[in-house]
Parts: C-alpha cells; sequence; structure tokens
C-alpha cells in the first residue's frame, strides 16, 4: 500500500520521508524598488546536477501549492482499474508556464541501451527525452546532499548508487511533488520526466508495474502543453494453466476483442491522472506518435511522480532515464535541445573546456553495404582507433604545442596530430587505388584537391561515417577519428570546426544517427562552421535528414515495433540491400549538376568519368572539429 489516510499524513514530515530538499542558494538577493518578485532568482544545488537548476518564481510556486485547481473524478468502471482523473491539476495559464520553465531548466536525456529482444541483441534509443530525480526509501538525502542510509544514518555505500549517483528532486518539481502527495495522500521518493518533442515522441504500451515499486503502486502522472492521447488497454489473460497437456492454448486461440475495452484520454495541459490499486498489474499504458498535422505539436512535458521501494529501483530509473550519455538543456533560440557544454572553438583549449560534455567522435562503421562483422572494421581506411588506444596512446609534445591545450594534457591526449595522412595511407596501401593514395596524401596539405581527397576518404562503398558520442565510443566500438585540423586546413577553414555534411552518392538516405542530427544542428545553430559557401548544402542535407526521419518513424510505428528504433546497422544487417534496388533520395532528385555537391573526379554529377560506382552509397553528416582530439578526450573520459 503506497497511500495514507489524511489522518496519517497529517504526522508525517517530508523532510524525514525524502531526505532534506537539495540546497537553495540564493544567487540574487532583492534589490531594486520595483523589481517583480519572479525576478529574484534562487536554485537547486547538488554535486549531481549538471548545473543548479532555478527554482520556480515565488509567484508560480506559491500557485502550484494551492493546487489542485479542480476535484477529481474516479475512474474505476473497468475491471481492475482505478483512476482519478484531474482536469485539470493545474489550470492552463500556470500549466504553460511550468511547461517553459521546466523544458528550460531541467537536464534532459536522449538514453540508448541494449536489451535481448527474442533472442537478439537489439540497440534502443529512447524515443522521448527524460530525466529523473530521487532515492528509494531505503535511503535519504542529508542535509548536505549526501545518501544516507535510512536505518544506520550513516552514508549509504551501495554498487547501485555508483553507477548512478542519485539526486535530489530540485525544488521546482518538489512544490509540485508536496502539492501531489496533499491531494493524494500518497507519498512520492522519485520524479520521472518525459519530454515529448513532438508527435514522433512517444512511450510504447508498458506498465510501471516493477517489483521495486511494491504491491498495487499509485503514480501520479500530469500533462504539461501539447494535449496528446493517452491510451490505456488491459493486459491480456494469462495463458490457461497447463494441467490439461493434450493441447496447449495459443494466444490466437484467445477471442479477440474480448474482456475490458482500450480507453483513450486526450490528456490536455495541466492534466494530471493518478493510476492506483489493481492498475498497473493490469493495464498497460502508452503515448503513441503523433503523424500528419498533429505531429509538430510543440511539445508535451509528462511528469509522473512515484515511490521506489528499494535500491533496485534508483539504478533501474537512472538508468533507464538518465543512462550514460549527455546532457542536454533547452535552448532557446534554436528551440530545440542543445549540448549546453559544447565547446565552441574557444571552449575546446584548456582549462575552458567543459567536463562531461559530449562530444563528436566520428566513428566507422560498415555501411548498407557490409556483410556485417565487426571485423569488418579493422580494415577500413584511415586511423581506427579502439577507445581504449585512444586513452593509451600518446601525443607528443610538439603535437599538444600545436593544439594549444596545456602541457600536462600531453599524456592524455591520444593520437599524433598529424599523424593521420600516413596512417591512412599506410592502412590503405593495397586496398585502394594508387588515385586515392595520392588524393589522401593531400588531405593533410591544405591544397585545393581537398574535396577530391574527401571523396577518397568516403569512396569507400561499405563505409559510413556517423557521428558518435563518447558513450558509442565507451562501449567498444572502434572509432575513426579524423583529425580536425587537417581538415580544417584541408578546407582553408579557419574557424574551430567543419562540419562535413551528407555527401550522398547513390544515395540511400538513412536515419542517421541522432547525434549526428543533434551535432549538425548544433553547428549550424552555432554559426561555428562557414564552409565556403557550402551552407545551402547544409540546409538541404538538413531537411533530407529530416525527410530520412519521417521515413523510419513511420517504418518504426507500421512495424508496430514502438519504442524501438533500431540502428542503422540493425536494420541494414537484418536485411542487406542490393544497390541495384536502392530508392533513390530526395537529394538525389534534387541535386541537377553540380553547383552543389561537387566533389571533382568522384562528382557523380558532374563527372562523365565518375570514378563512383553506382553502388557507392554514402549518406551522412560527418563532422570533424579542429583540435578533435581533445575532445576526443574529454568524453571518453568523462562519459560514464
Ligand atoms: O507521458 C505520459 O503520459 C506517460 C508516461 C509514462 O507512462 C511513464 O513515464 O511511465
Ligand atoms: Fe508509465
Amino acid at each position: 500500500m503506497t497511500c495514507y489516510l489524511s489522518a496519517m499524513s497529517g504526522k508525517r514530515t517530508i523532510e524525514a520521508f525524502f531526505g532534506s530538499a537539495p540546497k537553495r542558494a540564493k544567487t540574487r538577493t532583492d534589490t531594486a524598488e520595483g523589481e517583480t518578485e519572479s525576478a529574484s532568482s534562487s536554485t537547486s544545488k547538488h554535486s549531481q546536477y549538471p548545473w543548479p537548476i532555478a527554482d520556480l518564481p515565488p509567484s508560480i510556486s506559491k500557485e502550484v501549492s494551492s493546487l489542485p485547481a479542480r476535484e477529481a473524478r474516479a475512474i474505476n468502471d473497468q475491471p481492475d482499474l482505478d483512476l482519478l482523473y484531474f482536469e485539470p491539476y493545474v489550470p492552463g495559464y500556470l500549466a504553460k508556464q511550468l511547461f517553459e520553465f521546466l523544458r528550460a531548466e531541467l537536464p534532459f536525456y536522449r538514453v540508448e541501451y541494449d536489451i535481448k529482444r527474442g533472442g537478439i541483441q537489439t540497440h534502443i534509443r529512447t524515443p522521448r527525452w527524460t530525466t529523473v530525480f530521487g532515492l528509494d526509501d531505503t535511503s535519504y538525502f542529508d542535509e548536505a546532499g549526501r545518501v544516507m542510509d535510512r536505518v544506520s544514518g550513516t552514508p549509504a555505500a551501495d554498487r547501485r548508487y555508483d553507477r548512478y549517483p542519485p539526486r535530489p528532486l530540485p525544488e521546482c518539481l518538489d512544490v509540485l511533488r508536496r502539492s501531489t502527495e496533499a491531494a493524494t495522500d500518497c507519498r512520492f521518493n522519485f520524479c520521472l520526466v518525459n519530454y515529448y518533442a513532438s508527435g514522433s515522441d512517444s512511450i510504447s504500451f508498458h506498465s510501471d508495474d516493477e517489483r521495486f515499486l511494491g504491491k498495487d503502486p499509485a503514480i501520479a502522472s500530469f500533462s504539461l502543453g501539447a494535449r496528446r492521447d493517452f491510451l490505456l488497454k488491459h493486459k491480456p489473460p494469462p495463458p490457461p494453466p497447463s494441467s490439461t497437456p493434450s493441447r496447449s492454448v495459443e494466444p490466437k486461440d484467445v477471442a479477440v476483442g474480448a474482456g475490458p475495452k482500450p480507453l483513450k484520454f486526450p490528456l490536455g495541459s495541466g492534466d494530471m491522472i493518478l493510476m492506483r490499486g489493481a492498475t498497473q498489474s493490469n493495464w498497460l499504458h502508452s503515448i503513441p506518435k503523433r503523424t500528419g498535422k498533429n505531429q509538430e505539436d510543440g511539445g508535451r512535458i509528462n511528469i509522473t511522480f512515484r515511490r521506489a521501494m528499494v535500491k533496485d529501483g534508483t539504478e533501474n530509473y537512472y538508468n533507464y532515464n538518465v543512462g550514460s550519455g549527455p546532457v542536454y538543456r533547452w535552448d532557446k533560440l534554436s528551440r530545440d535541445m542543445a549540448h549546453p557544454a559544447l565547446p565552441t572553438n574557444r571552449t575546446l583549449r584548456g582549462e575552458q573546456r567543459a567536463a562531461g560534455s559530449l562530444f563528436a567522435v566520428a566513428h566507422l562503421r560498415p555501411g548498407i553495404l557490409a556483410e556485417g562483422s565487426e571485423e569488418h572494421l579493422v580494415s577500413e581506411p584511415l586511423v581506427v582507433l579502439e577507445a581504449e588506444d585512444l586513452r593509451q596512446a600518446d601525443l607528443p609534445r610538439r603535437v599538444a604545442g600545436e593544439l594549444d591545450v596545456g602541457a600536462e594534457e600531453d599524456e592524455q591526449i591520444g593520437l599524433r596530430h598529424d599523424a593521420l595522412g600516413q596512417l591512412g595511407v599506410d592502412q590503405l596501401d593495397g586496398d585502394v587505388s594508387r588515385r586515392e593514395l595520392a588524393l589522401l596524401r593531400h588531405l593533410g596539405q591544405g591544397t585545393r584537391e581537398v574535396d577530391d581527397g574527401l571523396a577518397a576518404v568516403l569512396r569507400r562503398d561499405e563505409v559510413q561515417l556517423q557521428v558518435a558520442q563518447g558513450a558509442v565510443v565507451d562501449r567498444g566500438r572502434r572509432v575513426l577519428v579524423l583529425l580536425g585540423r587537417l581538415v580544417n586546413q584541408a578546407l582553408q577553414v579557419s574557424l574551430g570546426a567543419v562540419v562535413l555534411f551528407g555527401l550522398e552518392y547513390g544515395a540511400e538516405v538513412l536515419r542517421p544517427p541522432r547525434e549526428a542530427h543533434d551535432v549538425l544542428a548544433y553547428v549550424l545553430r552555432r554559426g561555428v562552421v562557414v564552409v565556403q559557401d557550402r551552407r545551402d548544402l547544409v540546409a538541404d542535407h538538413v531537411d533530407s535528414l529530416a525527410d530520412a526521419d519521417v521515413e523510419r518513424e513511420d517504418a518504426v510505428q507500421d512495424g508496430e515495433d514502438e519504442n524501438v528504433e533500431l540502428v542503422l546497422e540493425e536494420a541494414s544487417h537484418a536485411q542487406p540491400r542490393s544497390p541495384l534496388r536502392r530508392r533513390r533520395s530526395a537529394d538525389d532528385r534534387k541535386v541537377a549538376g553540380c553547383g552543389k555537391i561537387c566533389l571533382g573526379p568522384f562528382c557523380q554529377w558532374c563527372s562523365r568519368r565518375s570514378a563512383l560506382k553506382p553502388s557507392v552509397v554514402l549518406t551522412l553528416s560527418i563532422l570533424f572539429f579542429s583540435s578533435s582530439l581533445s575532445m576526443v578526450w574529454d568524453l571518453t573520459s568523462s562519459a560514464r
């Protein structure tokens, strides 16, 4: 039982239960006459927050404490269903402010993980933004924000807390938790937040019936922002006992449509549904994707309050809602999630470099034509390194000087800055034409042949260059590092970063990894990059990525493979495509002549003598950054 009667709730102290609230620091005191109340800001701080999280302005906070706006109605007219529906809990104007506030202040993650599905190792990319705060019932946060064991009162040491050190609810969510507890007579120690940026984001049918929540958990679920359908359906009946071995009953024998009807609640901003009693053990719920005109809906935030009883709950919630990838923050200018600490040219250097931030490592994988084993990578061109190599390799002092990083970092950074040409050439020898070798040599020399040089790199039929994250690196995939300086030089770009946009030869457009999108979007936003006069090409490419995205999403949905977005190589390995059967992409059709994507002798649009076979398929953006080595190091060392 997770809810308490009001009589009991009168006695409880939140602090004793939940641990101390995070420290609030007045970052600014009040001040000039006439300044509005909401202008004074304080923040919640904790060592595990990526940044201090702003508290709600007092005006909003006060209103939140006086909620709910409406009485709830009970929905329990279906078997095993026990809901309380507050429609709304938060009035519209306030819900909007909360939505904007939380989206801007909270850290969000795009979690990926591997699971086995039907015996097959599958990579899951969570199709929404998530974040989580809280700590299970066995521990609490003390005044200093440390995790303390509830029984002994001493610091709680447990491997489950080590992987993702827990963090308390920031005040801006805790205000709502307190209000929710008072309104429901339930207690909560966890707050999970989902941000559905558009109709493409979703959560598939599931129930929150994990053992660590105890029996019949109560979960309070708030909606802020766009209206989205919340679907509920009864779990299928359990198979009958196997006492009649002569005939096993297959699911198909069960009458379709039998049992309770599915339900749909088009949840509006400010609504809250409390799911309780037998609901979780008997019903599944989901937020399906939306397509068409409803897709760009401005985004929706879902907040759930829950109570985890044991440490497994803490481990599970952080694992699936924070994960080990980078943190993102809403960027008001671009109106998109961005990597807050993503280095610009300036922050790349020395002290200013932000720890823990993602950054782009270009890595190399078999593309869609590859037969597909990891071994294949070993023979790929250029510098293919294991994450381990990156850590251990030695950077000569001279090179560090060139990179303009502190000398003490010499030992850390993993590769000779100027070695690319040589290494690449060595590895390519025998494997490529003399012409390609020659072109590759040019790469490091800042010549006009840069396009040709890159074409040589990219011409590898099987190769797909993708942008990955430190997390990916840490998963032990092989990494191709192309040195930013070389590429920069080669492109004669003096800015800090270079985007080599999607060169779509041949052109199967597949869904790029999310990171490619993100990094590309970031770079475009910041205007870090001007690659000669090719901005329009970048823009085109972004469009084509977006198209590909939609196609992929639809495919995922059609296949009812909700929640699962297979990464490229899985899709391609499962079903190797013949280059002859490939579809032509939007970009293929768009590009007429070679005003835009011209790679000289390798340009399939302008050169009749094209060395490119029509089967060459290269998709995707490639990003290289100057001083990319130091970034690589940052990533691999800080992504936990
Ligand atoms: O977004 C919603 O309303 C549902 C979220 C949910 O079911 C969950 O986080 O477990
Ligand atoms: Fe749920």
